[in-house]
């Protein structure tokens, strides 16, 4: 089976990546699974395409191979489109999934949920050694729920209510989120380059 490397430490994204690319026999392998440590890229960008290609070109150039990479958030309209390109780090270092639940919930406490819409943004960079970097974007439009609910997922998934749905991503199965989800917007518009992986 051929391989391809997604340069994400985080779990949920890893698990999400590797039901993508397993359709088409594609192992998607996270930086979690390497025999070598990989130090964090700092995520120095301001949008989401900068800190997407800084992943993907980081790694694929120390690892000398294409390499996929996702940045993804929470836009927030009633927060100006926080937390945005700071999701991961919405409440602090270290990023912590609870704690940035509980600020947006906390800001965005007595606002009519009429005014509580928000997306899920996701843009991917794939780096080719002496190539062009690609980049694709996809949404999940939704709004934010007033508290928590359900298990599934990571990140802001207990708060989002996406659009035709009365629960949280969160009580969603994994399939559901899967059809509909921002990553996988992004990733369909993938699915021409992924095949010729194949
Ligand atoms: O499907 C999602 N469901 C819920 N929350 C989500 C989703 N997708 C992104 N998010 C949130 C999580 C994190 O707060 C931020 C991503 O930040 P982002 O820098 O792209 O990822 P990360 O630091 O967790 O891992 P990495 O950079 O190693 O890929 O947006
Ligand atoms: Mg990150």
């Amino acid at each position: 089976m051929n391989e391809m490397i997604i340069a994400t430490k985080n779990p949920g994204k890893a698990k999400e990546f590797k039901i993508f690319f397993a359709k088409y026999r594609i192992n998607a392998v996270s930086l979690l699974e390497l025999s070598r440590e990989i130090d964090d890229i700092d995520e120095t960008g301001t949008t989401f395409e900068e800190n997407a290609a800084l992943k993907a070109k980081e790694i694929s150039a120390l690892l000398k191979r294409p390499v996929l990479a996702d940045d993804s958030g929470l836009v927030i309209d009633a927060l100006d489109g926080q937390p945005g390109v700071f999701s991961a780090r919405y409440a602090g270092e270290p990023k912590d999934d609870q704690k940035n639940i509980d600020k947006v919930l906390r800001e965005l406490q007595g606002v009519d949920p009429s005014k509580r819409t928000a997306r899920f943004l996701c843009i991917l960079a794939v780096a080719v050694p002496g190539e062009r970097t690609i980049f694709k974007k996809g949404f999940c439009e939704g709004k934010i729920a007033t508290s928590q609910a359900g298990h599934h997922g990571f990140g802001y998934d207990p708060i989002f209510i996406p659009d035709g749905y009365t629960t949280t991503m969160a009580q969603l199965s994994p399939d559901v989120k899967n059809q509909i989800s921002h990553r996988s917007d992004a990733i369909i518009q993938l699915e021409d380059w992924v095949k010729q992986l194949q």
